[in-house]
């Protein structure tokens, strides 16, 4: 259920690990998933993809938010929609669809480079100025990584995991898919799902502050 009230940060998205990632930097967002097509246009680049999807899915939730009710208190609210896919030399790899897609995502991606992109838009609305619009900025971030040689036991083993699932690319650096990874430039968090760096810049600019641990 979305309402306001005294919310001050939301964050638009039904990923543990964005909500993780935003933690590690101080801050504590209200998560609320919003349901988007998230079907890229003809096309369209990766970039454009991840960065208009990230405002989508922030813009839905305001949307959804001050439909639900008229917040009573409070300055504003800061809303945060992101959205990662994997670019394998400008095609556009997404969540697997299923075994199949996700074995044959893994052999695809095995002994050479790929980037991954996050999308990120962080909304502020004034709550005095219900109806203007709000504040916006977005940001797109791409990680170089390097796959080592993958055998097909290991992509299968690595398939009945269960982890390959949810994550773009059909891959987590941040867990088992890590055995994969030879070489990476750039943010690791962004392959997780949000570059910390920029997302701070953004946060304190939309007027959050971080709370550090007493
Ligand atoms: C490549 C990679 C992706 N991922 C994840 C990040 C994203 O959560 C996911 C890509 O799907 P997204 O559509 O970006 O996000 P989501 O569906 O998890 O959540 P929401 O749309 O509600 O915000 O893949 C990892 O966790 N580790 C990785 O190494």
């Amino acid at each position: 259920m979305i309402a306001f009230h005294d919310t001050q940060f939301i964050l638009a998205s039904a990923s543990p690990r964005r909500q993780q990632l935003l933690r590690q930097l101080g801050f504590d967002p209200v998560c609320m998933p919003v349901d988007i097509d998230e079907q890229a246009f003809e096309g369209e680049t990766p970039a454009a993809l991840v960065t208009r999807l990230a405002c989508q899915k922030a813009e839905r939730c305001l949307q959804l938010g001050f439909q639900k009710d008229k917040p009573a208190s409070g300055n504003g609210v800061v809303v945060l929609g992101a959205d990662t896919v994997i670019d394998l030399d400008g095609e556009i790899l997404g969540k697997p669809q299923c075994k199949s897609d996700g074995l044959s995502m893994l052999q695809r991606l095995a002994d050479r480079e790929h980037s991954v992109l996050t999308g990120v838009c962080v909304l502020r609305a004034d709550f005095k100025s219900v109806g203007s619009a709000p504040e916006k900025n977005q940001i797109c971030i791409a990680t170089q990584l390097r796959f080592g040689p993958v055998s097909k036991a290991q992509a299968n083993a690595y398939w009945q995991s269960g982890e390959p699932v949810d994550k773009a690319g059909g891959y987590a650096i941040q867990g088992l898919g890590a055995q994969f990874v030879a070489y990476l430039s750039g943010s690791y968090s962004n392959v997780v799902g949000l570059p910390l760096y920029e997302t701070n810049h953004l946060l304190t600019q939309a007027g959050l502050s971080a709370n550090y641990p007493a």
